[in-house]
């Protein structure tokens, strides 16, 4: 992979670089980009934040499901949102012509690299702690990968190589 016809899609949590190594991922592999992040704020007309904090976390969980969905590019990398894997049905519709990888830190790097979560639109249950939804999730990126590569303790730029070399 890829043929000019199938993409890389990025999966992972918040803070593992999708967004930011998925552009340089693009330029060097000479692909086009999409943040799905994006398509949903222009498809909601609202920011992601202003989503979770007017109708909760799962209508974001909905429309970033339907956007996904809808979702129909060829030779792109596409750099998801950290609860794309929530929906078994946009990961199946994702997994048809795309190589789904994983960038997989750990809670420290993460909690490092975010910041303030509460400003940030994540997709959790009031109740659950980022512990729980980090042991929650990672069980989701590993069912879905194809490959997995670990994003911390390099650059974004080493963290570009290695897709490359693996999956482009
Ligand atoms: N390999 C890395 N080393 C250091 N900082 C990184 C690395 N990858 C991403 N970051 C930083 O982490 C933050 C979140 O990155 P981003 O690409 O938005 O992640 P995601 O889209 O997965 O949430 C950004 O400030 C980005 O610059
Ligand atoms: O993990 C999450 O619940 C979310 C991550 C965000 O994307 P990034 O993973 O690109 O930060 C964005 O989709 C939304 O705020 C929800
Ligand atoms: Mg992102």
């Amino acid at each position: 992979m890829p043929s000019p016809l199938n993409n890389v899609v990025l999966i992972g949590m918040p803070g593992s670089g999708k967004s930011t190594v998925g552009v340089v991922l693009a330029k060097a592999a000479a692909l086009a980009f999409v943040d799905t992040d994006l398509l949903i704020q222009s498809h909601a007309g609202e920011s992601l934040q202003s989503i979770v904090d007017n109708n909760g976390y799962e209508a974001l969980r909905s429309v970033e499901e339907q956007v996904l969905c809808n979702l129909d590019v060829t030779g792109h990398v596409i750099a998801t949102g950290g609860s794309a894997v929530y929906s078994e049905r946009a990961m199946q519709h994702l997994k048809r012509n795309s190589v789904i990888v994983f960038l997989d830190i750990s809670l420290a790097t993460m909690r490092q690299r975010i910041g303030d979560f509460s400003l940030r639109g994540i997709s959790k249950r009031p109740d659950q702690t980022l512990e729980e939804l980090f042991a929650e999730r990672r069980v989701l990126y590993t069912r879905y990968a194809d490959l997995v590569v670990r994003g911390e303790h390099k650059t974004q730029d080493q963290v570009c190589e290695e897709i490359r070399r693996e999956a482009c």
